[in-house]
């Protein structure tokens, strides 16, 4: 079965495909060369001809040959196979980048990224090549058994219409319900992972038995209809090995009846029984790789589904140099509204001077997050325009806008890395004394030094052997050692106790003296050295100051 989409999502390369499917009828037509010889060996070796020993001999050649072709088959679709499933990973993983991490559901994707790609590589090296084989070799054995026994010849035919023509009815309903089962599997993959993600959490508050239900009805479902499939698919292949054994036999026994009615040599009786075997041989190898290639066929929604997400922001920014130190970052008249909601950020404009350090007070709920997305450009806006260094953040490239703006959030991504290389994320030169001196000023220093390794240990996933103010504290670290001139810290140190919250930044914003520093936060510790504020609520800025924000823009933030 061929799908137009799926050959594009692949970028399949016909040429590729082509080199497979002559290998695979190479092979075949050192079968039938096999079959041929077998029957000629088999009569001399009854006649007692000296011709026998050629004749075993070029059999021996033969399947010499057949075997050196069955070892350049496998390398050359593996090879071809990697060549599918980088390009199409690649260009996945490229539009994932785009999309909004609130959008993406890391279980669906996985299922998507992983299975889905591995089956389109078996559709395309091995499903595909083999339906080449399958259009042109069983025509040719039946026309070469034609010139044996025209009889056979006819059994052979009908019998390898139905084997091949039968299963494929069968076909459009197994890729329909299979599209269905494999949503079913991205679910379960997806509800899989957040359940692991949220295991502790979910024991403390005592949902784990609910949670574990929940997943197993869902795997009960995903088990019916697999085996549904399945049941299918074996009446598939059932009807095609039916056709195929008894189509060889009735070939066989027309060969017979031919030979005893002297049309037919005996021993070509051998030849139409081999050549019976060869004209199906190819038939069963395609309901071998369609079980394979089947499940790209299936995923095929789910692949699509990533390539055409919308990205939240087009990447044509040419831009690449950073943004000099210091550089002042503004929002200028800009609205934001989420997709099919009304609320988001409206008409914000506030300009943080180079080197000036800002607190963005709120309620919950006010639009400062949505903020700090708009200035790291996780998402573009509506209307205005965020300016870096007094240019469009637009014209930037993804490289430059990441040396240029760092944003840590109160719950920042650690990776399962050694401490220093988590510390040298933005700068891969910084110096072990460069790592230091940030970990002092975050105060995390004695906590890294304190590890079984020091500044060598490796994390554990996300930093999982970390408490929150600690991650939280290393995530600080991490972004001074950066060069970046602007700094965004979303509510970095919400698991700080207020001691430990001033300490950290007071060095913050000492150690960024060339740096401009947007603080979002909702205590007083957090902005205390804050040369100017703004408070948002209902999306739009309703006051501002000079200095920390006031206590009172503070309360309001918190009411
Ligand atoms: N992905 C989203 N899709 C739709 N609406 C959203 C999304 N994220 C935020 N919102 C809405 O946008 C508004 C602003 O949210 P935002 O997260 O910016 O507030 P916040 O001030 O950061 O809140 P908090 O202090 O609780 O983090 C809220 O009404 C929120 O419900």
């Amino acid at each position: 079965m061929l799908h137009r989409r799926l050959l594009q999502l692949a970028g399949v390369v016909s040429g590729s495909v082509a080199a497979l499917a002559a290998l695979g009828i190479l092979l075949c037509v050192l079968h039938v060369v096999f079959a041929i010889y077998a029957g000629a060996a088999v009569g001399a070796i009854v006649r007692g001809d000296e011709q026998a020993l050629p004749q075993l001999t070029v059999l021996a050649g033969v399947a010499l040959l057949r075997a050196l072709v069955v070892q350049a088959q496998e390398p050359m679709a593996t090879r071809v196979g990697v060549r599918v499933r980088v390009r199409l990973r690649a260009r996945l993983l490229d539009h994932l980048a785009a999309v909004p991490a609130a959008e993406r559901s890391s279980g669906r994707i996985a299922a998507t990224v992983l299975d889905g790609v591995d089956g389109l590589d078996a559709y395309c090296t091995r499903y595909l090549p083999q339906l080449v084989v399958v259009l042109l070799v069983p025509v040719g054995v039946v026309l070469l058994v034609g010139t044996y026994s025209p009889r056979a010849a006819g059994v052979l035919a009908v019998a390898a219409m139905v084997a091949v023509l039968l299963p494929r009815l069968g076909d459009l309903r197994l890729v329909r319900h299979g599209r269905r089962r494999w949503r079913q599997f991205e679910e379960l993959a997806g509800h899989y992972v957040e359940a692991l993600q949220s295991i502790p959490l979910l024991r403390f508050f005592g949902a784990s038995e609910r949670v574990g239900h929940r997943l197993a009805t869902q795997a009960e479902g995903l088990r019916t209809s697999t085996m549904n499939q399945l049941r299918w698919s074996l009446v598939d292949t059932g009807t095609g090995v039916l056709a195929l054994q008894v189509g060889t036999a009735l070939a066989v026994l027309a060969a017979i009846s031919d030979a005893t009615r002297g049309a037919l040599r005996p021993a070509e009786v051998v030849t139409v029984l081999l050549l019976a075997r060869e004209c199906f041989r190819p038939v069963t190898d395609l309901a071998r790789h369609w079980h394979a290639g089947y499940l790209g066929l299936t995923a095929v929604d789910g692949l699509d589904e990533v390539l055409s997400a919308r990205p939240a922001v087009l990447e044509d920014g040419r831009r690449r140099a950073p943004a000099p130190a210091p550089s002042s970052i503004a929002l200028v008249g800009t609205t934001y509204r989420y997709p099919g909601t009304d609320v988001g950020v409206t008409d914000v404009t506030l300009r943080v001077p180079p080197g000036e350090t800002v607190a963005i007070v709120g309620a919950s709920g006010s639009g400062k997050s949505t903020l700090v997305r708009l200035l790291e450009r996780d998402i573009d806006p509506g209307r205005g325009t965020v300016l870096l260094g007094d240019v469009d953040l637009r014209t930037y490239s993804r490289t430059a806008r990441s040396q240029s703006v760092v944003v840590v959030t109160q719950d920042p991504v650690l990776f399962a890395w050694s401490v220093r290389d988590n510390l040298r994320l933005y700068r891969a030169d910084a110096t072990d004394t460069e790592l230091e001196l940030a970990a002092r000023a975050a105060e995390i220093h004695d906590v890294l030094l304190a590890l079984p390794q020091g500044y060598a240990t490796v994390l554990a996933e996300d930093g999982a052997q970390l408490s929150g103010g600690q991650r939280q504290r290393l995530a600080i670290a991490r972004a001074l050692v950066s060069r970046a001139p602007v700094l965004v810290l979303d509510e970095v140190t919400s698991a700080l106790d207020p001691g430990t919250e001033r300490r950290v930044m007071r060095a913050v914003a000492g150690w960024g003296g060339a740096r401009t520093i947007v603080i979002v936060a909702h205590r007083a510790g957090a902005c205390a050295h804050a040369d100017r504020w703004f408070e948002l609520a209902g999306g739009r800025v309703v006051a501002a100051g000079t200095g920390p924000p006031t206590s009172r823009s503070l309360t309001g933030a918190a009411r």
